[in-house]
């Protein structure tokens, strides 16, 4: 049985096919840079030697055929005909309140899934291209939704509630939502596998940081706070979002620099974050170049950044009384080690021993970067939303 898992983002579409309940990918690839004349795509079947063409790749609908065709083509594709595909797994990432679990779509769910557009605007209209163009092409595969908010639902009223007016939350649904839910959940279930405890006994901090970063407080197995909110914006500083700021800011900037509301939430959501301090770049890997380079803008983005998830850390240590594991996962959470020393120099008193060694080490595997002795587990875990996607997927069928 095959189910394709799509995540499309707002100028991207990453893809992996899977043969399950198997787990065994036949096919992964992404295309980037959609809309430009240089888009890249890039496409590695199982044995097939990898495939990297620049193109002119307009809109995701273009990107979908083209994928699609890859899949199916003589020498780089893994499948007879497309219609081998049974079903689809679509990540989406606002799911709003309506939904606490994955979902099979049908026209309601593509319509909750609108509604909650305002809320995530850079994500869920690229999320809704992609299930647009997979449902054309695969008319009779099942299409299921797998929402980066389901996770968290499951937190305390007083934890996702905001200090406003409740009217708000009456009105319009202002709460927190949070997200990365797919991933803190499926690192979670594999950092209780790697210390050898049951998920329901431990308490665990997820830091899921790749351009998009948020930590959830998850205990015994359940997420009971997280720091993004409402919408992706809100919590750690990011590749190019504020995360926290004082609400005060908003307005005192918009009449000093005569900025529409658009102009606004643009700085925050695309010029802030690494890039914005820095002035050099939303990538860690530069940023972290550049930092012990001697650039001084550089080394401020790097120690905010660091500064900031500690923060959180303590937050959240404060809100479970207690913490067993901190899990790094995503793309500066799995590689960045100064990221990670940087993060955890000064939460000694946690008991925290960090093997410098471990965590220096670059492993495409989970393991446990903190020595033997320390109170506080310390682990990277490599995370696999797609993986967790197609499981979701596949219980539909099975
Ligand atoms: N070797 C590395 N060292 C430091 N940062 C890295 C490294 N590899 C990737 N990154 C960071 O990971 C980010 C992307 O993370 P990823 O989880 O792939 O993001 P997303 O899924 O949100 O696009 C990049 O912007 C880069 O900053
Ligand atoms: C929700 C979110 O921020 O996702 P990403 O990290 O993929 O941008
Ligand atoms: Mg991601």
């Amino acid at each position: 049985m095959k189910i394709l898992v799509i995540n499309c983002g707002s100028s991207s579409i990453k893809y992996q096919l899977y043969t399950m309940n198997a787990e065994k990918v036949l096919a992964h690839g992404l295309v980037e840079r959609i809309g430009s004349e240089q888009s890249i795509l890039k496409h590695q079947g199982v044995d097939i030697e990898p495939l990297i063409v620049t193109a002119e790749i307009l809109d995701h609908q273009q990107g979908m055929n083209r994928v699609l065709s890859l899949l199916t083509d003589p020498q780089q594709g893994v499948l007879q005909s497309i219609d081998e595909v049974k079903a689809v797994g679509h990540r989406v990432v606002h799911g709003g309140e309506d939904f606490s679990q994955s979902v099979v779509i049908d026209e309601h769910v593509i319509a909750s899934i609108r509604k909650n557009v305002e809320l995530a605007p850079l994500h869920n209209p690229p999320n809704l291209l992609g299930i647009d163009a997979a449902r054309h092409h695969l008319p009779h595969a099942l299409h299921v939704a797998v929402f980066d908010t389901a996770f968290h639902q499951t937190m305390p009223l007083y934890a996702y509630m905001y200090a406003l007016p409740q009217i708000l939350y009456k009105k319009y649904k202002v709460r927190r939502y949070g997200f990365h839910g797919t991933s803190h959940q499926y690192v979670c279930d594999q950092a209780a596998k790697l210390l050898g405890r049951p998920l329901e006994e431990l308490k665990l901090i997820s830091c899921h940081i790749g351009n998009g970063a948020s930590c959830a407080a998850v205990e015994y197995g359940k997420s009971i706070d997280t720091s993004m909110g409402l919408t992706p914006l809100e919590g750690l500083m990011m590749g190019t979002r504020c995360g926290d700021i004082d609400p005060a800011i908003v307005p005192f900037v918009m009449a000093k620099e005569e900025l529409t509301l658009g102009e606004v939430t643009s700085m925050m959501n695309k010029h802030s974050g690494l890039i914005g301090v820095s002035g050099i770049s939303s990538d860690m890997r530069e940023i972290t170049e550049e930092a012990f380079a001697g650039d001084k803008s550089a080394r401020l983005a790097l120690e905010m950044y660091t500064y900031r998830l500690r923060k959180q850390i303590g937050a959240y240590v404060a809100t479970m009384d207690g913490v067993d594991g901190i899990i790094f996962t995503a793309g500066v959470g799995e590689n960045a080690s100064v990221v990670r020393e940087w993060t955890l120099k000064k939460l000694s008193y946690l008991g925290i021993q960090l093997d410098e060694e471990k965590n220096a080490m670059l492993s495409s595997h989970s393991q446990v970067i903190s020595r033997g002795d320390s109170k506080v587990k310390i682990l990277v875990i490599p995370t696999d939303e797609e993986l967790m996607i197609a499981r979701e997927t596949y219980r539909f069928i099975d």
